[in-house]
Parts: structure tokens; C-alpha cells; sequence
């Protein structure tokens, strides 16, 4: 199957560094508590990154950052060599970077296929007058973007694409994730942050989920930063794994790498393995 209105991303970049996105000396204080301390991250087109650390590490603040949901308080952070420090939540989005949740939020007394529709409304052009007296340009534009919901439901083979008209909250945990991921696609995005997709998911859906955050990339040719506790996942799917401990970026490579990283042994697995050994015990 294809999607085929998402268009692949990066096609038309023309920037110097070749990032897709560039955080450079990027902080975030909290009037006294500094959630994130001069890290720099570059994101190259079509790459799949982890962003790993312990709890309070810093990672949601960093996709709060890119997403504008935070302003920095030092530091830039650049989309296609253009900084986007300032600009709302919105303009990011229709610049071309999506999100999902660590706790989904899509409208549970929505259905499957209004929740994709609401994700396009930066790509539709009609104004309030226009949907009010839907002139014929509103319907096509209606039309064509109920055919590119469900062009993206199909991303995730047949079981959504059947239950387009099922209230969301019917769905199950694992399919309100797909839910959410297409919601996002529907903005047309270059950059999709995926904040713990695989969580409280089981063995099975993980290795489901795994195999679509690879195909978004290979199928679509989106970037993709997630922040992922599973570390089987991450060392699986990630080109690069950066590695947040108190809000400074303390390693990053390729996951080989990482898992052999002294740092990360210790401000990391380290304290996981510690903590698997106390629950153990
Ligand atoms: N809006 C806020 N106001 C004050 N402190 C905050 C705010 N947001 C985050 N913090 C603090 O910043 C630090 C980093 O938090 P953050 O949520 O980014 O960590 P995290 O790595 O995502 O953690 P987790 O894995 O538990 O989600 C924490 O100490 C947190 O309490």
C-alpha cells in the first residue's frame, strides 16, 4: 500500500549542515532547577533517534522545546537551518514537525477518522466562512482530505481503516497508539517525535509498533526522535542513541556504543540493573 499524499521528506531541504533539526547549546531552567543543560543534538533526514536517560533525565522537556511548547532559555534549536525558537506550537506543526504522547491525547468521543481529520486542520485552507456555506471548493477540500485519512489508516494495513467509525475510546491501547501516529502523519510532518511509542504495549504489539516506526521511515521517508524506556527497542531500532542524565546530553552513538558507554553503564543501566537486582531481591 502507499501513502500516497505524504510526501517524502526532505526532498527539497537546502541547508549547509545537511541537519534536518539542530539543537545547539540548548537549555531549559525551571526558576531554579535546570531540566536541560547545553545539549546539542543534530538530526540528519531519515534518521531514527532515541533520546535514553533516567526518570527526570530531561526528555520530554527537550520534545517540549522542539515542539514549542518551552521556549529555550539559552541555546537554538533549527529546523532546516532556520531556527524555530519563538514560533507556537501551531507554526511548528505546519513547519513540519509532529508529535505523539507519553499519555495518548486524541478525543475519545471522537471517531477514529474525525481524530485523523482534526490532525490536518494546518493543511486545510478554508476559513470559517467557508465551512459555514461550504461553497464547492470547501467540499473538494472536505472530499480530498477525508481520502488522505483514510489513505493513512491504511499505513496501518485493514483493522483501523474498519473501524474508522468507532469511537476511539472502543479502541484498544495498541491501536489508539496507531490512532495517534496517523493523526500526526496528517500534517504532513518531516520530523515525527514519538514520545514512548511502545508503551504498555505487550511483546507482540512492541514488535508490531517497532516494525512501523521503521516503515515511517523506509516507506516514508520521515525523521523520527523518540524517547523510548525499553531498551530492547532502542537498541534495535535507533541509527543513533543520545543520552540525557540530569539534563546534559552524556553520550551518544551508535548503539553499540552507547550500551558499552561507561557513562551510560553507570547513570543509566546501571542504575536499571540496580534497580532489576533490588526488585529481585
Ligand atoms: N513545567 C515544569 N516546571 C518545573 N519543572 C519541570 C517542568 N517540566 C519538567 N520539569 C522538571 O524538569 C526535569 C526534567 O523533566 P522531564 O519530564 O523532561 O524528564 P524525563 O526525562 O522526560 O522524565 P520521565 O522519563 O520521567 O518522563 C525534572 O526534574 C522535572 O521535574
Amino acid at each position: 500500500m502507499t501513502v500516497n499524499s505524504v510526501k517524502p521528506a526532505g526532498d527539497s531541504a537546502e541547508y549547509s549542515s545537511g541537519a534536518l533539526l539542530e539543537l545547539s547549546k540548548v537549555t531549559k531552567r525551571f526558576g531554579g532547577l535546570v531540566a536541560v543543560q547545553d545539549v546539542d543534538l543534530v538530526i540528519k533526514p531519515r534518521e531514527i533517534i532515541s533520546v535514553i536517560g533516567p526518570n527526570g533525565a530531561g526528555k520530554t522537556t527537550v520534545f517540549n522545546l522542539i515542539t514549542g511548547i518551552y521556549r529555550p532559555t539559552t541555546g537554538n534549536i533549527l529546523l532546516e537551518g532556520k531556527s524555530l525558537v519563538g514560533d507556537n506550537p501551531d507554526q511548528i506543526v505546519a513547519r513540519g514537525i509532529t508529535r505523539t504522547f507519553q499519555n495518548i491525547r486524541l478525543f475519545n468521543n471522537m471517531t477514529v477518522l474525525e481524530n485523523v481529520l482534526v490532525g490536518q486542520h494546518t493543511q486545510l485552507k478554508a476559513g470559517l466562512l467557508g465551512s459555514l456555506f461550504r461553497p464547492p471548493r470547501v467540499k473538494q477540500e472536505e472530499e480530498a482530505a477525508r481520502k488522505r485519512a483514510l489513505d493513512l489508516l491504511t499505513f496501518f494495513g485493514t483493522a483501523l481503516l474498519e473501524r474508522q467509525d468507532e469511537f476511539v475510546m472502543n479502541l484498544s491501547y495498541a491501536e489508539r497508539r496507531r490512532v495517534e501516529i496517523a493523526r500526526a502523519l496528517a500534517a504532513n510532518p518531516k520530523l515525527l517525535l514519538l514520545d514512548e511509542p511502545t508503551a504498555g504495549m505487550n511483546e507482540a504489539e512492541t514488535l508490531e509498533a517497532v516494525k512501523y516506526v521503521r516503515r515511517l521511515r523506509d516507506e516514508l521517508g520521515l525523521t523520527i526522535l523518540l524517547i523510548e524506556h525499553k531498551l530492547a527497542v532502542t537498541m534495535g531500532i535507533s541509527d543513533r542513541i543520545a543520552v540525557l542524565d540530569y539534563g546534559r546530553k552524556i553520550a551518544e552513538g551508535l548503539p553499540e556504543e552507547v550500551r558499552r558507554d561507561e557513562r551510560v553503564i553507570a547513570a543509566y543501566l546501571g542504575k536499571s540493573a540496580r534497580v532489576d537486582q533490588e526488585a529481585r531481591e
